[in-house]
């Protein structure tokens, strides 16, 4: 069995413990470094960098941490060797601080030491953790309805679509539920299950019982003012009247269980001082976001290779290289010019600060950092990000990638299959006719119908899976480690449910088909062979008749047997 999670407070205790026990040490070699330089007969060794830093992170990450004495000494101890090195009492300066940050250390592995600690981060206002977001596409729907037809086409586009949908005939059955699993949303109807209110009745007391708003849609025979009137009171999120049609419940479903964003934000932290790097990804990981932290500047770059963040957090007194002539470097980069960084400091000097903001960075945030403001901070600059990246990657119709997005995903996919032996397949889909459609049902019809067959891509592949919009009505999926059968096997059922869609156009009725053209990696180990034999594949399918799936491997193997 795995232990239980920790607190934010656990935590951060734990990482205080880890603070202190290694400071005995810290200060042992900072006390010997200083006797060195005692020695020398150079005052600019008193001024060795190494020094100063110590005692300017030890300010920063004791502040951050809660030790507001030992921030306290570490400060008077950087004052003085930054203002004034030559005084004649410095030497005595610095071993009078550093005697009493060891007293300060003894008297804080004592009960009294500790709870005065402890008091210092208990009053640290925490941010709190937002609601889960949810990473599965697919939603547990709940269908209270007794017509039977209806209930029938409802429930075959709902898991059309991937949802998986469970229908109840009585209330007891429907409460057992939700009180056992929790649906994402509820579709009810108005007079569930007898008398003109019931549905809405039903709602109201399952929320009241569970103290939680369930999402949920009304169907209704009729739209008179007194069953809208129970739904609006009842907080349903919708309201349609019968006939429904199904293509527009589902876009009121996806509305209503979609998160804002399907990945949590990824922040890169570049700290060379390890507790403070781990405090601040505590804060930010309590705010659902992934973080990665690097304690040596030289790591950085192969870091946001690997880790492909949304923005970085970078200390600005760092060994090797500062946070400004870091910044530089990613700066000079064409891939990262627009990465927000945020740089994190004790400096509270806002010259100094305005100085270290010239290498284009987003942010100053000084140490110890107030958690919410953080967290609000990295949050708006990488939001935005993040927006910019898929205006710039998304086809804005159905918001899969775009083409050139698509091909370069790809090209790194296959990178990565090369490297690791790895099977994947490709799938070029076309809708059949399509000119047809536009033709007869109008382009806005034709526009709906892309726009179906991209959510159900959507919803029926991994968020491993690369979807993308070629163009027009040609789409491609790059299906992460499945042979060719299984490639199959998932286009033809996807291509069975498209065919039982209702589209509309007015109070027209219309259905559509497309054609599928399959080829596999590592048979054709490049994304340009990849994307021609799956086109050569997608043309044949589209000779045979249309409304089919064909594969690569039935061309070669027609092509030996003309041999
Ligand atoms: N409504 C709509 N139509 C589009 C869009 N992009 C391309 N099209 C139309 O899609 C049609 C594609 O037609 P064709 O390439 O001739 O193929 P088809 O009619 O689908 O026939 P087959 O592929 O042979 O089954 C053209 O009429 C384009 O104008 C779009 O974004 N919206």
């Amino acid at each position: 069995m795995s232990p239980p999670a920790l607190s934010l407070h656990e935590k951060l205790n734990q990482l205080r413990q880890r603070f202190i026990n290694q400071l005995p040490a810290r200060l042992e070699k900072t006390t010997e470094q200083w006797q060195l330089s005692l020695k020398s007969s150079e005052a600019e060794s008193r001024l060795a960098p190494d020094l100063h830093r110590f005692f300017h992170s030890l300010k920063g990450t004791g502040r951050s941490l809660g030790f507001e004495r030992i921030a306290l000494f570490a400060e008077q101890a950087e004052e003085a060797l930054t203002t004034d090195p030559q005084r004649a009492d410095i030497d005595t300066r610095i071993v009078n601080l550093l005697n009493q940050l060891k007293d300060e250390l003894v008297y804080l592995q004592t009960h009294q030491g500790q709870q005065a600690a402890m008091a210092g981060l208990n009053s640290v206002e925490f941010p709190h953790q937002p609601e889960q977001k949810r990473s599965k596409r697919q939603r547990l729907i709940y269908l209270c309805d007794d017509e039977p037809e209806h209930i029938n086409s409802l429930m075959h586009h709902l898991r059309c679509f991937g949802h998986e949908v469970v229908h109840f005939a009585t209330t007891e059955s429907f409460f057992n539920a939700v009180l056992t699993r929790r649906p994402d949303a509820v579709i009810m109807d108005v007079q569930f299950p007898h008398g003109q209110t019931a549905g809405t009745e039903t709602l109201t007391s399952l929320n009241k019982l569970t103290g939680e708003q369930l999402p949920s849609i009304v169907l209704s025979g009729h739209g008179d003012f007194h069953s809208r009137l129970s739904a609006v009171r009842a907080g349903c999120d919708g309201y349609f009247t019968k006939p429904v049609k199904p293509l527009d419940l589902m876009l009121a479903i996806d509305e209503l269980t979609s998160p804002i964003s399907e990945e949590p934000l990824r922040i890169l932290i570049v700290d060379d001082e390890s507790e403070a790097a781990e405090y601040h990804a505590l804060l930010l990981e309590e705010a659902g976001m992934v973080v990665q932290q690097v304690y040596h500047p030289n790591d950085a770059l192969s870091a946001l290779e690997r880790f492909c963040p949304d923005l970085m957090l970078v200390d600005v007194y760092m060994p090797v290289c500062s946070g400004e002539e870091l910044a530089t470097i990613i700066r000079q980069q064409p891939e990262h010019v627009g990465l927000p960084i945020i740089y994190l400091s004790s400096e509270t000097d806002s010259q100094k600060q305005m100085s270290a903001m010239t290498a284009g960075v987003e942010a100053f945030i000084t140490k110890p950092v107030i958690p919410a403001e953080l967290v609000s901070a990295v949050h708006l600059r990488a939001e935005r990000l993040r927006l910019l990246r898929s205006l710039m990657t998304q086809d804005s119709m159905t918001g899969l990638y775009n083409h050139s997005t698509t091909t370069d995903l790809i090209n790194k996919a296959l990178i990565q299959a090369h490297r690791n032996g790895r099977q994947h397949a490709m799938a070029m889909i076309d809708i059949d006719h399509f000119k047809e459609v536009n033709d007869t049902y109008g382009h806005l019809a034709g526009d709906q119908v892309i726009i179906t067959l991209a959510r159900l891509l959507k919803t029926r592949f991994r968020l491993s899976d690369i979807i993308g919009r070629y163009g027009g009505e040609e789409f491609v999926v790059l299906l992460k480690d499945v042979s060719t059968e299984q490639a199959v096997k998932l286009m033809d059922n996807l291509r069975n449910d498209f065919g039982q869609v209702d589209f509309y156009a007015g109070e027209v009725s219309f259905r559509c088909t497309f054609s599928v053209g399959i080829s596999d990696f590592p048979a054709h180990p490049s994304t340009q062979s990849l994307r021609l034999a799956a086109d050569q594949a997608l043309y044949r399918a589209k000779r045979q008749g249309r409304n089919q799936v064909t594969t690569s491997q039935e061309l070669d193997h027609d092509a030996s047997a003309c041999e």
